[in-house]
């Protein structure tokens, strides 16, 4: 059985429960954790089978095999390097936190210290399997085009600091054109899975991000343009949002349940 703690219960870490609470005989939900108290308790009686304990992250890590994060960008300095320390595998939701180099070198080498692994599920885009493939040879460019409706981009920094007005915005518009790692920094609830698609790739500096609002489309829309020695591909996912946070594509928990449900399986499916 893996015990598992998920801290931040919002769209994604509700939903990871109330899946797991449902469907799986192999993973435990032992502990959840908010700063929304409120979220924590409606989603607990939301559960029908798992009685999860609320506990803070120094609580958890004492009790589980593995800590998911779920909340955000901010959060992952503070929740990540105890649960490694403390010998807790970690899934990474925020993974636009790992743009940090330093940042991402500390936690790889506590998790080489403590023996753990850190899991990046593929989140709200598809096509990282053909790219981990194609990794084995080389890759001349990696490109992701998000576009969602303006409201998914509300709050941004880059949207503050350049005051644009998305309600005024009455047809398709480019955003943003740069790398992963300015797009990270300037879309922090938007685009890590820029910084998915960067780490399985070739890095936040090579990998090239578009933004897009366009009022016409009520999906997230995230094609990716893979070229290398392999050839080309070409995905494009058009998400669903999530019901209760529409920046947040519903795949992105389907692909964190996946990503668990992969873990306690012994078959290992995809590169
Ligand atoms: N990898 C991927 O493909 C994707 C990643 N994401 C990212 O995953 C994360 C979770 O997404 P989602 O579930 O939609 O987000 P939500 O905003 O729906 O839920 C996150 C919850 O975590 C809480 N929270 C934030 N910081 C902390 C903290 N330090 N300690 C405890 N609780 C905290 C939030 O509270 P409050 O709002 O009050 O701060 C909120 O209740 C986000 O960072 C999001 O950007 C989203 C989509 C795709
Ligand atoms: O869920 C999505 O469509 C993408 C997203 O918010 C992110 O990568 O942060």
């Amino acid at each position: 059985m893996l015990k598992i703690g998920i801290v931040g219960c919002g769209a994604i870490g509700s939903q990871i429960c109330k899946s797991i609470d449902a469907d799986s005989d192999d993973i435990q939900i032992y502990a959840v954790y908010d700063h929304n108290i409120d979220f924590v308790y409606a989603l607990k009686e939301k559960l029908k089978h798992m009685k999860p304990e609320f506990l803070t992250i120094e609580e958890m890590v004492e009790h589980v095999d593995l800590v998911v994060e779920s909340a955000s960008q901010k959060s992952v300095s503070k929740i990540i390097p105890p649960a490694l320390k403390a010998g807790c595998d970690v899934m990474i939701m925020s993974i636009g936190a790992l743009a940090d180099s330093d940042f991402r070198e500390y936690i790889y080498g506590l998790a080489r210290n403590y023996n753990c692994r850190i899991y990046l599920p593929s989140g709200s885009i598809t096509g990282i399997d053909g790219l981990k493939s194609a990794m084995s040879g080389e890759i001349y460019s990696v490109t992701l085009t998000t576009k969602k409706p303006p409201s998914g981009l509300t709050g941004a920094p880059y949207i503050l600091e350049n005051e644009i007005d998305l309600e005024s915005i009455e047809s398709e518009t480019l955003i943003f054109e740069g790398n992963a790692a300015k797009a990270v920094e300037s879309f922090p609830a938007n685009v890590n899975v820029a910084a998915t698609l960067s780490i399985a790739g070739i890095g936040f500096e090579r990998t090239t991000v578009r933004i897009v609002a366009d009022p016409h489309i009520s999906r997230n829309i995230h094609e990716i343009e893979v070229e290398g020695e392999f050839g080309k591909f070409i995905t494009r996912t058009e998400n669903i949002p999530s019901p209760t946070n529409p920046k947040t594509s519903y795949l992105a928990s389907l692909s964190a349940i996946a990503t668990l449900k992969k873990i306690v399986s012994p078959l290992q499916i995809g590169t």
